[in-house]
């Protein structure tokens, strides 16, 4: 089976949502290490919609279990990373008019300056995800590129039901064999969910699953019980 990866971004959506110092993302990530996580993973948005600078910094600093920042292809956030040092970094697609990240890098044209970006993190003994489709093209360009892991994108997976559903995990199924034969180690991520993340942990070798929004989503409805019930004793 699968590691987990907790990604925290939507924790720090809320604070950014009002400007306030609360939900503190810091907070998150060691109850989410604490419950078991073997990974946390930030998303660093160029607009910084959601994590800050400051959070990943501090991350870096408390965090017991490895830290995977994901990051556009651009040089401050190249910089960033070098100076931050993470336990790794994978690569995303990023723009700024969309509401999540809709599909994977495209290799064939960011091809050159992807396999620079690469290198120079895999040289300062930073290793790089790719995060791209679940295409054998592009598993072949990933390590082309010479990336020691990929992220397959399930967001059309998780968005599917039945037929469809079935033929996007065959091509997942068939992109992380690909993978394999490459060396290149393989992880799966985005809009997985309690009812869809099992069949794709259950898939041989695959390394780890990472997780967000469903995760935090989840946490307001079980955690609300207990806030409402301590604000009600403080007003009463
Ligand atoms: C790259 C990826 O799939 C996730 O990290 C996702 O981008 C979470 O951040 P957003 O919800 O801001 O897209
Ligand atoms: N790379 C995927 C990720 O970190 C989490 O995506 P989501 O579960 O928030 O859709």
């Amino acid at each position: 089976m699968a590691t987990l990866g907790v990604n925290i971004d939507h924790v720090a959506t809320l604070r950014q949502q009002r400007g306030t110092k609360y939900p503190d993302p810091i907070d998150a990530a060691i109850l989410v290490q604490n419950a078991g996580a073997d990974q946390i993973t930030v998303h660093l948005r160029e607009d910084r919609r959601h994590i800050q600078d400051r959070d990943v910094k501090l991350l870096k600093q408390i965090l017991q279990i490895p830290l995977n920042l994901e990051i556009g292809n651009t040089k401050e956030m190249i910089d960033f990373a070098l100076t931050i040092r993470p336990n790794m970094v994978t690569l995303v697609p990023e723009k700024r008019e969309e509401r999540t990240t809709e599909g994977g890098l495209n290799l064939n044209q960011g091809f050159d300056s992807l396999k620079n970006t690469t290198k120079i993190l895999q040289d300062n003994g930073i290793p790089v995800s790719l995060f791209v489709e679940p295409n054998l093209e592009d598993i072949e360009l990933s390590m082309k590129i010479g990336a020691k892991m990929v992220e397959l994108h399930t967001g059309r997976y998780a968005e599917q039901d039945g037929n469809l559903a079935d033929e996007e995990f065959e091509r997942i199924c068939k992109a992380t064999k690909q993978a394999h034969k490459f060396d290149l180690i393989v992880h799966s991520g985005h809009g997985l969910h309690y009812r869809n993340a099992k069949r794709i942990a259950k898939i041989e070798g695959m390394c780890d699953l990472n997780i967000g929004h469903s995760i935090i989503s989840y946490a307001v409805l079980v955690g609300l019980e207990r806030a409402v019930q301590e604000m009600k004793a403080i007003v009463s």
